[in-house]
């Protein structure tokens, strides 16, 4: 028996119509990602890689082709929790606790209140910030928020993790704690998750698959199966393999790059 994809799209198309005329977000975007893939997304800014995640996460309709989460369409997936959400910025109330913030959707979803204790300890624990559920955003650092707000993405537990762009606006030896942080995580809970990046070092570090797009319209480029192994310390980054990898990506890049 073939396993169904947990992310599937077929000749994807969304165009958004603006005043200054139509925008071909996404233009015949075809991929399948299989249970317990990391696949980032990598290309310039407005190749479509925010939108293709939000066209999962039933965000935005797409105007064309079609696309199954885990079998199902993106908005039946959504109501059955099939995902969590990580957004750039970690956009944790600042007048709520750690725990809290990571309680809200358990809250909104009706676990129990002794359930949702135990599962705010659980992610906090997940993501290394057990003691401090009980700090306000702004007593943590941008990197220890951004942990609390994938904490609060996976305290209900759904198979896939949709990321965009969560490390961006961190320094680079925070964003290399992170990134080693994520792999573990990982491979501790199995799930799938679709990252989107602007960095090949962390695309190339972090995927079983990377997918690079370019703009205008946008559409996908190359897709590029890793041969990494699933172990990955950081100064992987200087073994031939990696640079190899990176070197594809960069290429890719260059031949969907306008220049302008
Ligand atoms: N709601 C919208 N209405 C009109 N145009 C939109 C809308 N959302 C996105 N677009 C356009 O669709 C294109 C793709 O945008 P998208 O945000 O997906 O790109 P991206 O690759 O994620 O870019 P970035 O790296 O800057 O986040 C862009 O040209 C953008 O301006």
């Amino acid at each position: 028996m073939t396993q169904v994809p947990v992310i599937e799209s077929k000749n994807l198309d969304l165009t958004f119509e603006t005043a200054d005329g139509p925008v071909a977000a996404l233009k015949d975007v075809s991929l399948q990602i299989g249970a317990g893939e990391f696949v980032s997304f990598i290309g310039p800014s407005g190749c479509g890689k925010t939108t293709f995640l939000r066209c999962v996460a039933a965000l935005e309709e797409p105007t064309g082709g079609s696309l199954t989460v885990n079998g199902m369409s993106p908005e039946e997936a959504r109501k059955a929790r099939a995902y969590g959400y990580v957004f750039q910025a970690a956009g944790l109330y600042p007048w709520r606790t750690i725990a809290k913030n990571i309680r809200l959707p358990l809250e909104i979803m009706g676990f129990s209140r002794a359930e949702q204790e135990e599962r705010v300890n659980r992610v906090l624990e997940l993501v290394d910030l057990a003691g401090f559920g009980g700090k306000y955003p702004w007593q943590l650092s941008g990197g220890m928020q951004q942990r609390a707000s994938i904490a609060r993405a996976l305290s209900f537990d759904a198979d896939i993790l949709l990321m965009d762009e969560p490390f961006g606006a961190l320094d680079e030896i925070v964003r290399d704690h992170l990134n080693e942080e994520l792999l573990k995580l990982w491979a501790r809970t199995g799930k799938t998750i679709g990252f989107v990046t602007h960095s090949i070092p962390e695309a190339v570090y972090l995927s079983t698959k990377i997918v690079v797009m370019s703009p205008r319209p946008g559409r996908i480029t190359d897709v590029i199966e890793s041969t990494l192994p699933q172990e990955r310390p950081l100064d992987i980054r200087d073994t031939p393999e990696f640079l190899e990898i990176a070197h594809r990506v960069r290429d890719g890049l260059r031949a969907g790059h306008a220049y302008d």
